[in-house]
C-alpha cells in the first residue's frame, strides 16, 4: 500500500456545490455545547490569530477550535451555508519538506520519501521547543499515547487483525519506516547536532503525524496548520483543495451548518484498513471496505506449467520467483457487490478469468481459451465457458474460497476479546473497536460476494437444465 496519506486535490476550480446531492451522517450532526469551555476560547485566542499574523492574511471566520469525541476539532462559529468557503490557508504557512533546513536538504536523497523528510521537519520543530516559529501548532499535535495507527498496536493487538492483508500492510509500513529511519540517520551522520536527535521512537511518532494529517501537494506533503484539525466523514462531499496559482489551500462547505456542528470533510475514499494503518481509526460502516484474495495454481496440478505458460502469454501477473522460476500468487481486490442479480461489480474481472484457467483440466481447453483471446481483445477468459458446467465449476471455485475466508474472519471476530471487559485497559479497548469494525466490514464484503456467486451458479443450473 502506498504511505501517501491522503488524496492529493491540485485543483484549480471549485465543485459544482448547488447540484451537489448531500449527504447527512451522524458524524456530521457532532455539535459543541454553545457555551465554549475555558480551553476552548483559549485556543481561539492563541492559535488562530498567531496564524492569521504569520499568513498575513485571514484563515477563518466561520470556524472555531474546540474539542470531540474525535480529538481536536472545528466548529461551525457562525451560520455556513453550502458553497461557502470555511478557510483559506497560504501554502507559506504550511510545512513541507522543504522547510528542512538546506544542507540536511542536500543529504536527503530521492529514495528517501516525502512523508519521511516532513517528519524529519516536524522532530526539529519539535526539539525547538518554545523557540520554535511553529511552536503555537507543534504543541497542538496529538502524542505518541494518543495514536492509534496499527504501526503502534503490540503484537497481541496485531494478532486480532491476523486474518486481514492489512497485519500483512502494518509489517511492510513498519519496515519501510525502519528503512528509512537508518538511511536518514546515515545521511546526516556529519551533523551528530541532528543525528542524535532523531531517535526512532521520535521519528516513528512524527511519520505517523503526517501520514495521519498532511496532504499531497505539488510541494511533496505538507501540513497545513488549522485545516488539518479537521476530522473525517466519508459522506462529506467537502474536500481540501490546493489552488497553485493563489498558493493557498481552501475548503469549500459541502452542507449547511448552524454554529456548534462539527465540521467535517472527507480525507479520500478509504476503507477501514487504510483509516486504521494511516490515521489510526475506523468508522462503524465503510462502503470502500475490501477484501484481498490471494490464489496460486496447485502444485499437484498436472497442467500447472501451462496454466502458468498461457497466463503469462495473456499478460495476467505472474512473479518470477528468486530462481527465475514463474510462479502464480496473485492479490486480489474485492469490493462489496451491491446487488446480487447484476454484473457482479465488485468481484474483479481478472479473478473470475484466473478460476476459469484454473479450473480447465485438458490442454484442449486451455488452447480454445488461448484462440479465443488472441481473436477477441487479447484478454485471457474475460467471457463466460462455453461449457456451462464448466462456468460453474470455475464459479465454485471462488465460492469455496470466500467460504472458506469467511469461516476464518468470523472465527477471528468471536476470538476477539469483548470490549467491555474489566480487563481491557481503554487503549485495548480502542484498537479492540477498531478490529472489530475492520474484520467486519471485510466480512462484509465477502459475504456479498459469495451471495452473487452463488446465484450467478444457480442461474447458470437453472439455464442448463432448460437446455
Ligand atoms: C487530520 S487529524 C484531525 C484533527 C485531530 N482530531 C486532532 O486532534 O488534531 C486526523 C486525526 O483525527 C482523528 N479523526 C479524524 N476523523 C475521525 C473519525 N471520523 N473518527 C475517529 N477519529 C477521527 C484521528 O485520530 C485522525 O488520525
Amino acid at each position: 500500500m502506498l504511505v501517501v496519506a491522503r488524496v492529493t486535490n491540485v485543483w484549480r476550480f471549485r465543485l459544482p456545490l448547488p447540484h451537489l446531492k448531500l449527504h447527512f451522517s451522524s458524524l456530521s450532526q457532532a455539535k459543541l455545547s454553545f457555551q465554549l469551555p475555558y480551553t476552548l476560547e483559549k485556543e481561539n485566542h492563541d492559535f488562530l490569530p498567531w496564524l492569521e499574523r504569520k499568513a498575513g492574511a485571514q484563515v477563518s471566520s466561520l470556524l472555531s477550535i474546540g474539542k470531540s469525541s474525535y480529538g481536536r476539532a472545528l466548529f461551525a462559529s457562525k451560520t455556513i451555508r453550502a458553497g461557502d468557503c470555511i478557510l483559506r490557508v497560504p501554502y507559506h504557512v504550511q510545512l513541507a519538506p522543504d522547510n528542512l533546513p538546506l544542507e540536511i536538504r542536500a543529504l536527503l536523497t530521492n529514495e528517501i520519501g516525502h512523508v519521511a523528510k516532513l517528519a524529519i521537519v516536524v522532530i526539529l520543530e519539535m526539539k525547538l521547543g518554545e523557540d520554535s516559529d511553529w511552536a503555537p501548532y507543534i504543541s497542538r499535535l496529538p502524542q505518541l499515547k494518543e495514536m492509534h495507527s496499527t504501526i503502534f498496536w503490540s503484537e497481541n493487538e496485531l494478532k486480532m487483525i491476523r486474518q486481514s492483508s492489512l497485519y500483512q500492510e502494518t509489517i511492510n509500513k513498519q519496515s519501510l519506516i525502519e528503512k528509512e529511519f537508518f538511511s536518514i540517520r546515515q545521511a546526516v551522520e556529519r551533523f551528530p547536532e541532528i543525528s542524535e536527535r532523531i531517535t526512532y521512537k521520535d521519528f516513528m511518532h512524527a511519520y505517523a503525524l503526517v501520514s495521519s494529517r498532511a496532504w499531497g501537494t505539488t510541494r511533496g506533503e505538507s501540513l497545513i496548520p488549522f485545516a488539518d484539525f479537521l476530522n473525517h466523514d466519508g459522506n462529506s462531499r467537502a474536500v481540501v483543495l490546493n489552488d497553485d496559482d493563489k498558493l493557498l489551500s481552501e475548503v469549500i462547505a459541502d452542507r449547511d451548518y448552524i454554529p456548534g456542528d462539527q465540521v467535517l470533510i472527507r480525507y479520500g475514499n478509504f476503507s477501514n484498513a487504510t483509516l486504521s494503518l494511516d490515521f489510526g481509526f475506523t468508522v462503524p460502516f465503510n462502503i470502500h471496505d475490501e477484501v484481498h484474495i490471494q490464489f496460486n495454481i496447485p502444485h499437484h496440478d498436472p497442467l500447472r506449467r501451462m496454466k502458468l505458460e498461457i497466463l503469462q502469454r495473456h499478460h495476467v501477473a505472474t512473479n518470477k520467483d528468486v530462481l527465475g522460476f514463474i510462479s502464480f500468487t496473485d492479490s486480489f481486490t474485492i469490493k462489496e457487490v451491491r446487488s446480487t442479480s447484476e454484473k457482479g461489480k465488485g468481484i474483479p474481472q481478472s479473478l473470475r478469468a484466473f478460476a476459469r484457467v484454473l479450473c480447465a483440466n485438458s490442454p484442449q481447453e486451455l488452447n480454445d481459451l488461448a484462440i479465443e483471446a488472441e481473436q477477441t481483445d487479447g484478454r485471457l477468459a474475460r467471457h463466460p465457458l462455453r461449457n456451462i458446467s464448466r462456468e460453474i465449476e470455475a464459479h465454485q471455485i471462488l465460492i469455496a474460497k470466500t467460504n472458506q475466508l469467511t469461516e476464518e474472519y468470523e472465527a477471528s471476530i468471536k476470538s476477539l476479546v469483548p470490549g467491555n471487559s474489566p480487563l481491557v485497559g481503554e487503549t485495548l479497548a480502542l484498537r479492540r473497536q477498531m478490529a472489530h469494525e475492520l474484520l467486519n466490514g471485510e466480512l462484509r464484503v465477502l459475504k456479498s460476494a459469495s451471495a452473487w456467486l452463488k446465484n450467478y451458479c444457480t442461474t447458470l443450473t437453472t439455464i442448463g437444465s432448460h437446455l
